[in-house]
């Protein structure tokens, strides 16, 4: 496939959603079908020496990124919703954002124990939510095989947070 500049596709927000934050947009990259078949594939490519049988990916841009990423890889997308929003029973955990606090939530029985996960987001900032998604997992007793996002903002410490897991990323700022 013909290489794409991801970078130029990402517009930056400063300010946003509040003062200090330099938002990293991907909805131009998403809208330009170039672009974004050449992100997953990319991303596809980094994981070809992995072990995993699911991809578990946070809302929402987890879902934007993690189902064409599974559907690529041939294997099945698992949703982490944010508290009040899977319909069947679940397991919670709290976590920290690099703006503010959640909670998320994963079906108690999407994941078979022993079952080889990929943890994928857009961005990896602080690592809040890639670590509160990687805790659900292993409570669900999913083994983390890596962690997977499109973009790492490497001035935060989400690796340094995540430093038990292989963590794989594309773009870097
Ligand atoms: O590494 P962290 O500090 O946790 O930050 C990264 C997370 O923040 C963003 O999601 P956000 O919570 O803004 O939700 P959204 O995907 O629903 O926009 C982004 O999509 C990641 O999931
Ligand atoms: N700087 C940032 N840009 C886009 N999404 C984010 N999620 C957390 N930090 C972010």
């Amino acid at each position: 496939m013909e290489k794409v500049n991801l970078k130029e596709k990402i517009r930056i927000i400063p300010d946003f959603p509040q003062p200090g934050i330099l938002f990293k947009d991907v909805t131009p990259l998403l809208k330009d079908a170039k672009a974004f078949a050449y992100a997953i594939d990319q991303m596809a490519s980094k994981c070809s020496s992995l072990e995993f049988d699911l991809i578990v990916g946070p809302e929402a841009r987890g879902f934007v990124i993690g189902a064409p990423l599974a559907y690529r890889l041939g294997v099945g997308f698992v949703p982490v919703r944010k508290k009040g929003k899977l319909p069947a029973a679940t397991i919670q955990g709290e976590y920290k954002l690099e703006y503010g606090f959640d909670v998320l939530e994963i079906h108690q029985d999407a994941i078979q124990p022993g079952q080889k996960v990929l943890v994928v987001d857009d961005l990896l900032a602080t690592g809040g939510t890639i670590g509160a998604t990687v805790r659900l997992v292993e409570k669900a007793q999913g083994i983390v095989s890596a962690v997977v996002c499109l973009i790492e903002l490497t001035y935060l410490p989400g690796r340094q947070n995540l430093k038990e897991y292989e963590v794989i990323s594309v773009i870097q700022y």
